[in-house]
Order: C-alpha cells, then sequence, then structure tokens
C-alpha cells in the first residue's frame, strides 16, 4: 500500500448515483448501500463537525499526542478510530496499524462490530479485536479494539503486536489500571522521544479534560460540540428507597403505563439487582394493559457475553435496559429517551494491609451522575429519575469516578512494570499515584514469590511468571506444576480459576443441587473445579447440560480456551508437562503441593473446630463461602483445620471461597522461610515452627519417607 494525500474514506471514488462505483479504500470493493445508509447516521453526530480539526492536529502536531474531549454519545468510541484509520492509510501503514483500547472487553467487541459495519469491511480481517481467549484479528487487521489489559500484558511481555502506528486510549476518564498505566510509561518514554512517530490520541470525558492536559503537557486538544436539543432536568426523590429495585420496577412500570414514548436505561448498583429487577419486570410488563407489544427487558452487564448486542437491535416493542456502571460510558444507546438512576455502585475495593477484597457499595461520581443523565436523549424530550435526593451526591460524591489502581492489587502491575525495566514502580508517571503500601504489599508479594531477586529486580522465575496471563500467584502455581507433575490439572484450574470461579452460584432447584452435588470433589472446592470442567469437556461443551446443572455455559467455554491458550504458552516457553492423572493418591498430594508453592500467602487455619478460619497473614477472622464444598458436605462436621484459599472477601460476612484442605508439614516445607518467620505472632506460626524444628529433627535422624516426601527440594523457590 503506497502513502496518499488524507482524504476521507468516502472521497475515493465517485458518490453513489454516479455511473462508476466508489471504492472502499482499504479493501478495493465498491461501497455497499448499508455503507451509505450508516454514513448518514455518523454525519449527524456531533462530533462529526469537529474531523478536519482532528485530523489536522492528528498530521501536524509535533509532539504527537491528541486530547479529545467529548460528551457521551457523541460518537468518539466509533469515529475517532475510523478516522486514525483514514490517517494511517494515508501514510500507507508504514508506521503500523491503529490500535483503540477500551477498559471493558465487551465494549471492545461491541464497537468492533460496529466500526466494521460503518466502514464497510470485514471483522476479522481489516477491522479487529482482541479480548480474553477471542483474537478476531488477521493478518491484514489495520484497525483493532483491544482490551487494555491486554494490550498492556502484550507490552510488557514478549507477545507485542508489532508497530503502532497511532495508538488511541479510549474512556480515559473510566480510570482503569491499564489505561492509566499505558498513560504513564508513554509519558515517561516521550520524555526520552518515543521510538517511531507514534501518534497517541487520548479520548475523555470533559469532566477529566482538566486532569489529562496538565499529565500531558497542554497537548492540542479537540473539544467535541454539544449535541443540539434539550436534555432533560433531573428529578429527584425526597429520601432514598428502602428497595430501590422495587422503586426502580415501580418507576418503570409507571412509565409504560403512561404510554410516554422512548426506551428506558435503569442503573443499579450490582448484576445481583440487575438480575432481579429483570425478573421482577418481565413478570410484570406481561400484565400491562398497553396499546402496544410489552417492552423487552434487557440486561447489561458484563457476564451477558455476546447476548450484548440485542440492546442495540431495532425492535418493535419498547427497550428497557438495566445496567449498572457498564453503561455509564461504555455504551452509547441512541434510542433511550428516559433514564432512571439509583446514583449507586458496588465495586471490589482491596485492602492491601489485610489482602482482602471488599464489597462496597458507595455513592457514583458526579461525573458519573451527569454521563448518566445526558443517555436521556430524543425528542420530545424524556425523563431522568433519580431515585436519591439532591443532597445525596452534593454531600457524599467525589467530582470523579475512583481511579482503579488505588482499589486494586496492584502485583500482576508491578510485575509488569519490573518486566519493563522501570526498577522502582513507586516512581513510574501514573495519573494519580497509588499508595505506598499498596505498591509495598505487590512487592513484599513478589518478593515471597521468589518472581525478585536480591536487587529488586525480575529474577528469571519473575520474568516467566510475567507472560502468563494469569494472577502471579497463580502463575507460579503452575510453574510449581512442572516440578509436582500435575501440569495437566493445574492448566485445567489456572483455567477454571480465572475465567470460570463462578461455579459456585447458589443452585435454583432441588434437581439442579443435586446435580451440581454430584460434581463436588472430596478433596476441595479446587479438586471440583477440574471435576467439573472435565464432566462438562465429556459432555461435548454442552450448553444444555451446563444449564441443567446451574453452570455458566459461556464461562465454561471461556476456561476451555484459556486452557488451550496457556498449554500453547508452556509449549513455547518449552516447559515441561506431564499426563493427566487427575483422582489418583499421588496426584492427590502433587496437586496440593503445587497449589501450596502459589498459595502460601493465602493459608487459613480453623482454631476451635467451629469454622473460625485465622488467617495467617494478619489476624483476621473468616468463615468458610456458604457455596465451599465443606459447607454443603453432611459429613464430616468437623471443617479442616488448615485450609488453602482463592479469594478472601468482605462483604456481608468475612468470607474464603474456593477453598481446599492442606497439610501444615507441606506449607513449612513449600513457603519460604522468611515468610514463616515474618509471620504476626500466633498459636498458628507457633505450631507451624514446632512441625519446622521437628521435621529438622528427622531429616538429621532417620530419613522416613514420609518425611522425606515433604522435604523434596523445590527448585523454583
Ligand atoms: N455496538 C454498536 N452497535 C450499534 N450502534 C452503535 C454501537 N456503538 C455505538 N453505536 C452508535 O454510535 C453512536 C455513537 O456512539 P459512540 O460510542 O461513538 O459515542 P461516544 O461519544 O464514544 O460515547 P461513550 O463515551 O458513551 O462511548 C451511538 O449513539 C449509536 O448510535
Amino acid at each position: 500500500m503506497t502513502s496518499q494525500p488524507l482524504r476521507l474514506a468516502e472521497e475515493y471514488g465517485p458518490s453513489p448515483g454516479e455511473s462508476e462505483l466508489a471504492v472502499n479504500p482499504f479493501d478495493g470493493l465498491p461501497f455497499s448501500s448499508r455503507y451509505y445508509e450508516l454514513l448518514k447516521q455518523r454525519q449527524a453526530l456531533p462530533i462529526w463537525a469537529a474531523r478536519f480539526t482532528f485530523l489536522e492536529q492528528l498530521e501536524s502536531n509535533p509532539t504527537g499526542v491528541v486530547l479529545v474531549s467529548g460528551e457521551p454519545g457523541s460518537g468518539k468510541s466509533t469515529q475517532i478510530p475510523q478516522w486514525c484509520a483514514e490517517f494511517a492509510l494515508a501514510r500507507g501503514f508504514q508506521k503500523g496499524q491503529v490500535t483503540v483500547t477500551q477498559p471493558y472487553p465487551l465494549a471492545a467487541r461491541s464497537l468492533a462490530l460496529r466500526v466494521a459495519d460503518e466502514m464497510d469491511l470485514t471483522l476479522g480481517h481489516e477491522v479487529g479485536y482482541s479480548i480474553p481467549q477471542e483474537d478476531c484479528t488477521g493478518p491484514n487487521t489495520l484497525l483493532r479494539f483491544c482490551w487494555d489489559r491486554l494490550l498492556l500484558q502484550e507490552v510488557a511481555s514478549t507477545r507485542g503486536t508489532g508497530a503502532w502506528g497511532v495508538l488511541v486510549l479510549d474512556e480515559a476518564q473510566e480510570r482503569s489500571v491499564a489505561s492509566d498505566s499505558l498513560q504513564g510509561l508513554l509519558q515517561d518514554a516521550r520524555l526520552e522521544k518515543l521510538p517511531g512517530d507514534l501518534r497517541v490520541v487520548v479520548v475523555t470525558d470533559p469532566a477529566l479534560e482538566p486532569k489529562l492536559r496538565a499529565f500531558w503537557g497542554n497537548p492540542p486538544i479537540v473539544h467535541i460540540p454539544r449535541e443540539p436539543g434539550e436534555r432533560p432536568s433531573p428529578i429527584y426523590w425526597d429520601t432514598i428507597p428502602p428497595d430501590r429495585v422495587e422503586a426502580a420496577c415501580q418507576a418503570v412500570l409507571e412509565l409504560c403505563r403512561k404510554e410516554l414514548p422512548g426506551d428506558v436505561l435503569v442503573f443499579l448498583p450490582s448484576e445481583e439487582e440487575i438480575s432481579l429487577c429483570c425478573e421482577s419486570l418481565s413478570r410484570e410488563v406481561e400484565s400491562l394493559l398497553l396499546q402496544g407489544l410489552p417492552p423487552r427487558v434487557l440486561p447489561l452487564h458484563p457476564d451477558c457475553g455476546r447476548a450484548v448486542q440485542a440492546v442495540y437491535e431495532d425492535m418493535d416493542a419498547r427497550k428497557v435496559v438495566v445496567t449498572h456502571w457498564l453503561a455509564d460510558f461504555s455504551f452509547s444507546l441512541p434510542s433511550i429517551q428516559h433514564v432512571i438512576d439509583s446514583g449507586l455502585e458496588l465495586r471490589s475495593v482491596y485492602n492491601p494491609r489485610i489482602r482482602a477484597e471488599f464489597q462496597v457499595l458507595r455513592p457514583i461520581s458526579k461525573c458519573q451522575a451527569e454521563a448518566r443523565r445526558l443517555r436521556a436523549r430524543g425528542f420530545p424530550p424524556g425523563s431522568c429519575l433519580c431515585l436519591y435526593p439532591k443532597s445525596f451526591l452534593e454531600l457524599e460524591a467525589p467530582p470523579l469516578p475512583q481511579p482503579r489502581v488505588c482499589e486494586e492489587n496492584l502485583s500482576s502491575l508491578v510485575l509488569l512494570l519490573k518486566r519493563r525495566q522501570i526498577a522502582e514502580p513507586g516512581e513510574c508517571h501514573f495519573l494519580d499515584q497509588p499508595a505506598p503500601e499498596a505498591l509495598m504489599q505487590a512487592l513484599e508479594d513478589l518478593d515471597y514469590l521468589a518472581a525478585l531477586d536480591d536487587d529488586g529486580d525480575l529474577s528469571d522465575l519473575g520474568v516467566i511468571l510475567s507472560e502468563f496471563p494469569l494472577a502471579p500467584e497463580l502463575a507460579k502455581a503452575l510453574l510449581a506444576s512442572c516440578e509436582f507433575d500435575c501440569v495437566d490439572e493445574m492448566l485445567t484450574l489456572a483455567a477454571m480459576l480465572t475465567a470460570a470461579p463462578g461455579f459456585t452460584r447458589p443452585p435454583l432447584s432441588a434437581e439442579e443441587a443435586a446435580l451440581r452435588r454430584a460434581l463436588e470433589h472430596t478433596d476441595g472446592d479446587h479438586s471440583s473445579l477440574i471435576q467439573v470442567y472435565e464432566a462438562f469437556i465429556q459432555s461435548g461443551a454442552d450448553e444444555a447440560w451446563c444449564q441443567a446443572r446451574g453452570l455458566n455455559w459461556a464461562a465454561l467455554c471461556q476456561a476451555h480456551k484459556l486452557r488451550g491458550e496457556l498449554l500453547e504458552l508452556m509449549q513455547r516457553i518449552e516447559l515441561p508437562l506431564s499426563l493427566p492423572a487427575f483422582g489418583s493418591e499421588q496426584n492427590r498430594r502433587d496437586l496440593q503441593k503445587a497449589l501450596v508453592s502459589g498459595y502460601f500467602l493465602k493459608v487459613a487455619r480453623d482454631t476451635d473446630g467451629t469454622g473460625n478460619y485465622l488467617l495467617l497473614t494478619h489476624k483476621h477472622v473468616a468463615q468458610l463461602s456458604s457455596y465451599c464444598c465443606y459447607r454443603s458436605r453432611r459429613a464430616p462436621a468437623r471443617p479442616p483445620p488448615w485450609v488453602l484459599y482463592h479469594n478472601f472477601t468482605i462483604s456481608k460476612d468475612n468470607c474464603l471461597s474456593i477453598v481446599s484442605e492442606i497439610q501444615p508439614q507441606m506449607l513449612v516445607e513449600l513457603a519460604p522461610p522468611y515468610f514463616l518467620s515474618n509471620l504476626p505472632p500466633s498459636e498458628s506460626r507457633d505450631l507451624l515452627n514446632q512441625l519446622r524444628e521437628g521435621m529438622a529433627d528427622s531429616t538429621a535422624g532417620s530419613k522416613s519417607s514420609s518425611a522425606q516426601e515433604f522435604r523434596d527440594p523445590c527448585v523454583l523457590q
């Protein structure tokens, strides 16, 4: 492809109606009538007026960074990527392709679908997307939508996809860890001049514009004009309703009864409440006496997978879309006229001091509230009903969404930063600096996992860990499985823990519960996960089989794909594999050892036989989650004395989820000795130290076979 002067895609030939057919410059084929139909819609978007300004800035700006600021729905996510593709085309794609990041995988796929349609190109060919376990790109992909975390992983590891001509960081106001980190990395590199001729476009809601402007040193800003037409003023409730799902349902039913035109968007805090609301509404709308069809109720959250596209389909019936923070910025539905907002969000916030996730129900930011209000569009103006008093957000809400880098476990990020040889992640340029405590905890955990060397740089093991798209402790357990000959089982477990840990949701019926119980394994939740996966594969990945057991079919399919990817990665870096042996006594012990090698930081002990587990790393007491196999089992009644867990969550109660029994001897043998001696003083620590002394004595004395088994040296430590 040769370099061409900058022109609009539709300028590559005569307009419709002329005898010669206009040709799409990206694939050389004549434009279809659908292209022109969508072009009209695109030209009506507020962003269209800013097109030349944007292209001029991209072309001529010497710093290579352009900021685009505009309201939700103005057309940023669909149009900017296409214009960047036109810019890259004009340069003959000699500097590389266009990559667009999105903070949510679902949004990346949805946008790729739409943009391929608008550009009259084939999805997976010229336009593609990369999201976990789905790489819909090809050798000719020129424009790729990518989940930002995946791109960060690619940047840091050896799996980079070659040069970028233009990198678009979309939805910067969402403040995802990956988007903030990519900006930090680019900013740092920019200080020493970026290699090549990369253009960076940062796209944001106007609320974050001042901060980004300061961060990037006053780059050129393209402002998108406001959409003409009135937006409804919010109507506030006097008090917060005791049951917001019920309140939201009643508000929707009221709109339907009044037969007011337009689709409805409902914001609730959590997926659980979205499901409850959808169930209740679907029942109730059937009994409404309406002139037309009853409304279609559609959920919109990350678990909806491909079904999410239904929210964009044209329907004869009114659409009621029930969602949460996912649609604050990422899904622009043109037909929405009415918004009902609970003003709340449920978020997971990680506390590094106690290494636990908290489920926090909190007010949304003022910026999100405004974005939600602006979703109500169209004529006649619709409505925006806030299920909270006006003072609620004024007093309690922060102006902007919380940066996720201040709320997530940073171990994976620090591993990646170390891989990029940013020796001191604390010095990395972030939009908001993460808490020193969070960085310290991440460094400490990586050190215990032997991912760092004595100088604090990545060890050889750390380099291998950073190649895996897994949490560091899980990657470590997978590597340890090479040594303990249980790679096949650990691969399954790593895939299930990453893609489908949700098999533990409560069953809906007695029959479902019985079928599910048959999949439980006596060795604990980890072995149950392997058993579920194997039974799923034996069923031929059958959706009905999953439905009958209340298992998430899409998540299991994801786990299957991830397992394949992990296996490929292990083969590529020539790690030793082992044959399946699930079910044998030896395999059971090997699997436990591999798990303890990665998860020794997540061990708890039942101190009094009542199921009150004291966590080893700090003095928190936790219970087994109600979905844990040891809770649902009738006998033996006593919970296991020592357990290893996958997650510790503080919500209504302190609960450990995905739990399996371990032997404390394994902990003494496989955890780094300095980790055990650093544990806070407790009876558990004393017990472990006694064990350690006993094992040392037995080494000096007779070499019993059982003691020997625990003394197999772990070369990975
Ligand atoms: N996946 C999709 N399928 C169909 N139409 C879409 C899709 N995504 C966007 N659109 C259309 O494109 C229009 C512009 O949406 P776009 O996402 O570009 O706006 P935006 O300014 O990026 O808003 P936001 O910040 O909310 O994403 C929408 O109003 C809708 O008509």
